[in-house]
């Protein structure tokens, strides 16, 4: 069994591509030239990387003609939500031409390749309080650049199912974190802050953005166990949430991180921080996912939260 990982060098590319490889799937991901190998290099006795621009049509019909791969996870994006304002246009045509030159390479290659297309609650957008848990049918209204793009993502991969008969599952995944998450992402970021301070490296003071939102978040372990069996046990032109169905204010998030932590910090807000526009509240309902799957969640977001401050202390060590 051969798979194919794009964007194998970010957060959940590398998650992923050590689970695949733990149940002894062939792996082969996909990196920018200029992409970090810091996650993955672990990995790499046991991975094939390939070097591949998805802007570029050409490059990469050529990888698909070589690979021809069995299961396609299709995580390569801009996904980071405050820079789709300042880079609209770069975010949109990244992350829909992207998958655009992936899918008519499966479409010209005649590949019979099931595809998992990584979508995002973000999709929702601005969710009413009596609309949570949100299920797939919820109205999106998005608010950001990303979550259009991700919309688009998510409409291109039904329409190359309808139209061409691929073998698309389309997983909208919540708020996901972990060991190795991006700095800029908010459990990391604040994680980071705090291991800096324990190490004495920065002021006891804590920048924070909008601690009112609230977010469904679940451990990236989870997540990518949850990718390996949307695309052995899901219908193909079908959409699933992917969460934990449970709510969280932002607040909480440094409750529970200070709490493994010794230091006295004073929290403050950093106005840089907030967003034109910030979703209010985003909880799942993965009934559909599980009734299909038998997937629940099952690291407790105390353990994420533990093992990602962890992360941070071992980094700066
Ligand atoms: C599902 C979805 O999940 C992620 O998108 P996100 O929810 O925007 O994630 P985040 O970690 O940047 O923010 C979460 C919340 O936390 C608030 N917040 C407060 N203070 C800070 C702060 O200091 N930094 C950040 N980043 N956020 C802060 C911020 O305003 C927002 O309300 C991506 O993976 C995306 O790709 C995706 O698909």
């Amino acid at each position: 069994m051969k798979a194919l990982i794009t964007g194998v060098a970010g957060f959940v590319g590398s998650h992923l591509a050590e689970h695949l490889l733990s149940q002894g799937i062939e792996v082969t991901g996909t990196l920018r030239g200029h992409s970090s190998l810091r996650h993955i290099r672990h990995l790499l006795p046991d991975m094939r990387l390939y070097e591949c621009e998805l802007m570029d049509q050409q490059a990469v019909d050529q990888m698909m003609t070589e690979i021809r791969p069995d299961l396609i996870f299709h995580l390569a994006a801009q996904s980071f939500v405050p820079v789709s304002w300042d880079s609209p246009a770069e975010t949109l045509t990244n992350n829909i031409v992207g998958q655009i030159h992936l899918l008519e390479a499966v479409r010209k290659l005649g590949l019979a390749s099931k595809v998992l297309i990584a979508c995002s609650s973000e999709e929702y957008g601005q969710v009413e309080e009596d609309e949570v848990p949100v299920k797939e049918t919820n109205p999106l209204r998005p608010v950001s650049p990303y979550a259009v793009s991700k919309i688009a993502q998510n409409y291109l991969g039904y329409q190359y199912y309808k139209t061409f008969g691929q073998h698309i599952v389309r997983t909208r995944t919540f708020n996901h974190t972990g060991p190795r998450r991006g700095e800029q992402f908010v459990s990391s970021n604040f994680a980071k802050q705090i291991a800096e301070i324990e190490k004495g490296l920065k002021p006891p003071v804590l920048y924070v953005g909008n601690l009112e939102a609230k977010r469904d978040f679940t451990d990236v372990r989870d997540v990518v166990r949850g990718y390996r069996m949307a695309l052995d046990y899901c219908e193909a032109g079908e959409l699933y949430n992917i969460a934990s169905g449970q709510c969280r204010e932002i607040r909480e998030v440094i409750q529970i991180l200070l709490r493994y932590s010794t230091v006295e910090i004073t929290i403050e807000e950093d106005k840089t921080r907030l967003r034109p526009s910030d979703v209010k509240v985003l909880v799942g309902d993965y009934t559909k996912f599980y009734q299909q799957t038998g997937w629940t969640p099952e690291i407790p977001f105390e353990q994420t939260m533990k093992d990602l401050l962890n992360y941070w202390r071992n980094e700066l060590a």
